[in-house]
């Protein structure tokens, strides 16, 4: 049987830089992970694309699939709904892949308490200041959407305590060392490496 893959959620305030560092960190080499595309009821940025920066979809279709049980999570920001597709989850794992999800904090929380072998990262900003500045200089955003989202942040950032590492932001290459030793450490868990064993001893009660 095919070990199971790790399932690492990112997380982190609006602007604090998960999409670049998750960019930069596929590009490394040395990292296979999968990306699970979140749906949402957001409109496209400029640039974006269906079906490979999200699956854009109505209000109608949104809920429908959350009430058919389509979604791993879901939440509710900033006036919009996001979610994670239960089927490339689960098939993918299933298959022996890593997959990396970038989700607000309410979302992973709903994956902390339906996948007990998550891995929870929280990025962080160097300070508000900085994140402010990040969401400006994107330029994605009016002024309005990006007070609401640094109100949002706030109370993200207390919830950081429910995840299992922080990361700074302050240099992407930082970061994404950071998160690849985290998850090198991860696979070295008894847990994720016992079970292995315990097929080779073909008898759970060897170990005990
Ligand atoms: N719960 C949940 N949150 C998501 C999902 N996809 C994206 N998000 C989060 O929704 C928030 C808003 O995303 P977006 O509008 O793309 O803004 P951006 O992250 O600032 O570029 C961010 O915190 C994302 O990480 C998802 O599938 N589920
Ligand atoms: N370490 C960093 N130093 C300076 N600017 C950064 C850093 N990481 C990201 N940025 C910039 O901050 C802005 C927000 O980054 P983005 O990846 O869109 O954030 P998020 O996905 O968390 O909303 C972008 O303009 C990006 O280029």
């Amino acid at each position: 049987m095919p070990e199971k893959g790790m399932l690492i959620v990112l997380s982190g305030p609006s602007g604090v830089g998960k999409g670049t560092v998750r960019k930069a960190l596929f590009k490394e080499p040395d990292v296979d992970f999968k990306y699970s595309i979140s749906m949402t009821t957001r409109k496209p940025r400029k640039g974006e694309k269906n079906g490979s920066d999200y699956f854009f979809v109505s209000k109608e279709q949104f809920e429908q699939n959350i009430r058919e049980g389509k979604m791993l999570e879901y939440a509710k920001y900033v006036d919009n709904y996001y979610g994670t597709p239960l089927n490339y989850v689960q098939k993918t794992l299933n298959a022996g892949h890593d997959v990396f999800l970038e989700i607000e904090v309410n979302g992973a929380m709903q994956v902390r308490a339906n996948c007990p072998g998550a891995v929870f990262v929280f990025l962080t900003p160097p300070s508000l200041d900085v994140l402010k500045n990040r969401l400006i200089t994107r330029g994605t955003d009016k002024m309005d959407v990006i007070n609401k989202r640094i109100k949002k942040s706030v109370q993200e950032i207390g919830m950081m305590r429910n995840y299992d590492y922080a990361v700074l932001n302050d240099r992407v290459g930082n970061a994404v060392n950071n998160i690849k030793n985290i998850v090198k450490c991860e696979r070295l868990r008894v847990n994720r490496v016992m079970p292995k064993y315990l097929s080779m001893l073909g008898d759970k009660d060897h170990v005990n």
